[in-house]
């Protein structure tokens, strides 16, 4: 297998290069600057996928010559309920509005991963859903979790790993799909180009 120059996540989240870190490979962080809006008229899955799509090819394009030699991972992640799927609110009444609109029930959580792959020249894009219940919050809970700020850079305003996981009540599926980056799905997607993170060959 041709050995890659570059591995790059093309990702601004936080806690998306923390989850890659884990597994102690080298890569870099290059965010992408695709328009975010989400497209109601096309399904949750294609949504997340199309926007991962979008983040992964813009910078795998800016690469030039390098981009032969480079692998590149980027996500998507969208919370989807009653019909209406949730981006990052852009301020505090939105914050709010989505919040009571998770309250008490179930919603899913969707994150689209892409992977170009610059050796083989393959693009691979999937998505992983994991279904969360919130507890039934007060209008007073929610302006105290609003208060902590942790809302505003995060689909559906919480963070599983933060103070949202003082709301999460219950969660079935991948729990670092709802983070932003299901780990167990990626490296399926590495392992289908000839990768594994556990072997450390990336
Ligand atoms: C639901 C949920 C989302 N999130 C975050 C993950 C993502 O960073 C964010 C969803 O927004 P995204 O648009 O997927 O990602 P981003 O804009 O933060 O970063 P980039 O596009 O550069 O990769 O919400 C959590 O951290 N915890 C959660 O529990």
């Amino acid at each position: 297998m041709t050995k890659l120059r570059r591995v790059i996540l093309a990702s601004s989240s936080p806690r998306r290069i923390e989850l890659l870190k884990q597994f102690g490979i080298e890569f870099e962080v290059i965010p992408s600057n695709v328009d975010e809006s989400i497209d109601q008229s096309l399904s949750v899955e294609e949504n997340v996928m199309q926007l991962a799509k979008k983040k992964a090819q813009e910078v795998f394009n800016k690469l030039g010559e390098d981009s032969k030699q480079s692998l590149v991972i980027a996500a998507d992640t969208v919370v989807f309920v009653e019909g209406v799927i949730l981006g990052k609110p852009s301020n505090e009444d939105e914050a709010f509005w989505m919040l009571r609109k998770i309250s008490g029930k179930w919603h899913t959580v969707y994150t689209g991963v892409c992977i170009i792959d610059g050796p083989s020249e393959r693009i691979l894009v999937e998505y992983e859903k994991s279904n969360v219940y919130i507890k039934q919050m007060s209008d007073e809970e929610i302006l105290s979790y609003i208060s902590t700020k942790e809302p505003f850079d995060k689909a559906g305003a919480y963070a599983i790993q933060g103070f949202g996981s003082l709301i999460v009540e219950r969660i079935e599926g991948c729990f670092y799909n709802v983070v932003g980056l299901p780990l167990y799905k990626l490296n399926i997607m590495l392992q289908k180009l000839g990768y594994d993170l556990m072997k450390g060959e990336l």
